[in-house]
This record gives C-alpha cells, sequence and structure tokens, in this order.
C-alpha cells in the first residue's frame, strides 16, 4: 500500500521535543514532507540551532516512522532551526525575536566577560546575535570586542535619525562606552542614561536578531527600569560568583526582576569565577570563593542553573585583548561558554513555548 502523508504526520506525532515535552507535530515543527515510492523527506524545524538534542531528536523520528508506517522506507531528513520568539511585533525592536537582560548583583563578578562570551557561542552555532552594553559604571564591551575607538553609524530611515550598531566578530554592538571618549570619565545622570539606553533600544536599526543582549550595570536602577519600561524582555541571567556576599545581593537582582510589576522570568544563573584552574593543571580546582554557591541557589528558588566558569588567566586576556576565549578553537574555556549557551538556548525555547510574553512595564519608579 502506498505511503501517504498522513501516515508520517501521524508517526511524528508520537515523537516528543524532550525540552518543550509536546509532540513535533502538535509543536508545528515539521514541515515539507515530500514522498517517492520509498523514499520519504522531511524538514525538522527546531527552536534553537544550539539545539544539542538534535540528534536524539533525528533518531526518534526515524524510529517512530520505521515502526510505525514501513521498516524499509528510506528518510531523509532536514535538521533546522528557527529562534522561537514572544516579542510583541510592534515597532520596537520589530526584527528582535529575544531580548535577554544579564545582570548580577555585585559589580565585578563578570557579567562582560559572560555577556561577551555568551553572545559568541550563540553565533557560533548560527543565531543572529546583539548586544547593548548599558554597564554605566564600567562599559567594557568595546574592550573585550577589542573596538573601542569605533563609532557606531547614524542613518536616516523613514525621515528618522537611526543609530547603526557597529559589528565586531558578527556580533552588532552599541555600548554607552561609544558615547564618552575612553579616556574620560563621565559620570552618568540617571535620567541621561536612561535616555541613551532607551535610544539605543528605539532609535536604532538592529535589523533581524534572534538574541540580543543587555548587558545591564550591577545592581537595580534606573536602567533596569528603563530597560523593562522601553522593550518586552524575554528573561534575565543571573551571574553572581560563590561566595556568600555575591549571592546575597544577586537574589535582591532576581527578586527585582521577578517582583510583580516587573515579571521578568528568571532564565538561569551562571556562576562564574566557580574555581581557581591553573591552565597547565585544569584538574586542580582551588574552591576559593566557596563551592557551588550560584548551583545551590538555583536549585532553591527553583530557577536553571545555566552552568558554571572557573577562574583562569586566559579569560581575562582574552577580555583585556578583545579577543574572548570563545573565539580560540579548541579552547576549553570557551567550551564552557559554549555549554552555558546552549542551556541559555533550550531555556529560551521552553520559556517562549510555555508562557505569555513580557508585557512592557508602566511602573515610573521602584516599589
Ligand atoms: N572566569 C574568569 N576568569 C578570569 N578572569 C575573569 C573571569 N571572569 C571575569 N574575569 C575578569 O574579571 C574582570 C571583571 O570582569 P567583567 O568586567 O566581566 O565583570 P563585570 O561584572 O561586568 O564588572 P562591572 O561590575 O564592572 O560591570 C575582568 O578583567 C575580566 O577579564
Amino acid at each position: 500500500m502506498a505511503i501517504s502523508e498522513k501516515d508520517i504526520v501521524k508517526a511524528l506525532s508520537t515523537v516528543d521535543d524532550p525540552d518543550l515535552k509536546k509532540d513535533l507535530i502538535t509543536l508545528n515543527m515539521v514541515k515539507d514532507i515530500h514522498i517517492e515510492g520509498k523514499k520519504v523527506s522531511f524538514t525538522v524545524v527546531l527552536t534553537t540551532p544550539a539545539c544539542p538534542l538534535k540528534e536524539v531528536i533525528r533518531k526518534s523520528c526515524e524510529e517512530a516512522i520505521h515502526q510505525q508506517v514501513d521498516a524499509t522506507l528510506e528518510l531523509s531528513i532536514n535538521m533546522t532551526a528557527d529562534v522561537t520568539s514572544i516579542m510583541p511585533n510592534g515597532p520596537v525592536l520589530s526584527g528582535v525575536k529575544n531580548v535577554i537582560a544579564i545582570s548580577s548583583g555585585k559589580g565585578g563578578v563578570g557579567k562582560s566577560t559572560v555577556t561577551t562570551n555568551l553572545a559568541l557561542a550563540l553565533s557560533e552555532t548560527g543565531a543572529k546575535v546583539g548586544i547593548i552594553d548599558a554597564d554605566i559604571y564600567g562599559p567594557s564591551i568595546p574592550t573585550m570586542f577589542n573596538c573601542e575607538n569605533d563609532q557606531p553609524g547614524v542613518k536616516v530611515i523613514n525621515g528618522k535619525n537611526t543609530i547603526i550598531p557597529i559589528e565586531k566578530y558578527g556580533i552588532k554592538l552599541l555600548s554607552i562606552g561609544f558615547l564618552t571618549p575612553p579616556d574620560n570619565a563621565v559620570v552618568w545622570r540617571g535620567p541621561m542614561a536612561s535616555s541613551a539606553l532607551r535610544q539605543f533600544i528605539v532609535d536604532t536599526d538592529w535589523g533581524e536578531l534572534d538574541y540580543l543582549l543587555i548587558d545591564l550595570p550591577p545592581g537595580t536602577g534606573d536602567i533596569h527600569l528603563s530597560l523593562v519600561q522601553n522593550a518586552s524582555v524575554t528573561g534575565a541571567v543571573v551571574v553572581t560568583t560563590p561566595q556568600k556576599v555575591a549571592l546575597a545581593d544577586a537574589l535582591k537582582g532576581m527578586n527585582m526582576f521577578t517582583s510583580k510589576q516587573v515579571n521578568v522570568p528568571i532564565l538561569g544563573i551562571v556562576e562564574n569565577m566557580a574555581y581557581f584552574t591553573p591552565e597547565e593543571l585544569p584538574e586542580n580546582k582551588y574552591y576559593i570563593f566557596g563551592k557551588d554557591g550560584g548551583k545551590l541557589m538555583a536549585r532553591r528558588y527553583e530557577v536553571p542553573f545555566l552552568g558554571e566558569v572557573p577562574i583562569v588567566q586566559g579569560i581575562r586576556e582574552g577580555g583585556d585583548s578583545g579577543v574572548p576565549v570563545t573565539l580560540e578553537e579548541g579552547n576549553i574555556m570557551g567550551d564552557a561558554f559554549k555549554d552555558i549557551a546552549q542551556q541559555l538556548a533550550r531555556t529560551v525555547a521552553v520559556r517562549n513555548a510555555n508562557a505569555g510574553k513580557t508585557d512592557r512595564v508602566e511602573i515610573k519608579t521602584w516599589e
């Protein structure tokens, strides 16, 4: 008997996406089914190009069809990805699928290092990525991307002056640091900084992006408020070191995002400087700031733990030289960031599949 498209759909409706816990047909992930005699081809559209379960899903599709339809079919499965979004398609950031806040309670815990390397790791999987460096106290993204002397462009689009981000290593970038000379310490006042961030969000041509990462100042303040008022934020990543004082501050940050008025979900915790390890002796681990603080915090507050990064000289050097470790082929520290990026992309996909959009915040001040 000839095989029909219906038979294939029926078999694939028994295959679940392990993260999203629904079947591929319900999730509308199967496209372009073609049948020619014993040859069957179709495309599975995953929700993240970084999907570590790609091969598991492919195998499950093969098994389902061979077991339920015909064991002799010749299958050709094309695995692609289309990052999901819960952003409203309004005029603001209309081509941006996910806005992700990268935050920390304390300063100096490695928020910009994590933002930089996560952006590069996400981009390496094929995603389109941008960064807004909104850290008014120490905008370090231009240094980490070795573009301190670059200037974003301005173009008139639809009669309006529009900022064109600079592009480095395939990442679109804007930094509050581009607005001030590198050797000139400017004290950003709240309203001034908020208005700069607003321009980066509202008056910038970001084009099509899967992820726009926002490197926030440490703590909570006007910039955080400005972000959630101007953009619909997919979620926040909290970067912390394992010691008690950092964790206490990280918790305050988490509570701000999840407060009733702000209502931005926590996508997960990254534990940076989890331990010190000499690069030549990676099996030697020294827990100088304590052990597993971020992991335990994630467990306690029931938020995803995205991964840990040790203190390694190369990470600091990569940040200072403007060639982040993730760019270095075969660098095991780069692999740590790649794992975290995969986890983050998965968490975003799960969040988008299960929850509604985050509304922009209408409040004017924190309560
Ligand atoms: N895992 C790591 N190993 C080694 N050095 C690191 C690591 N993470 C961050 N650093 C270094 O620590 C310093 C502070 O990091 P970074 O600027 O990323 O922190 P931050 O939290 O963004 O700081 P700020 O509070 O100024 O925004 C930088 O010199 C960076 O290279």
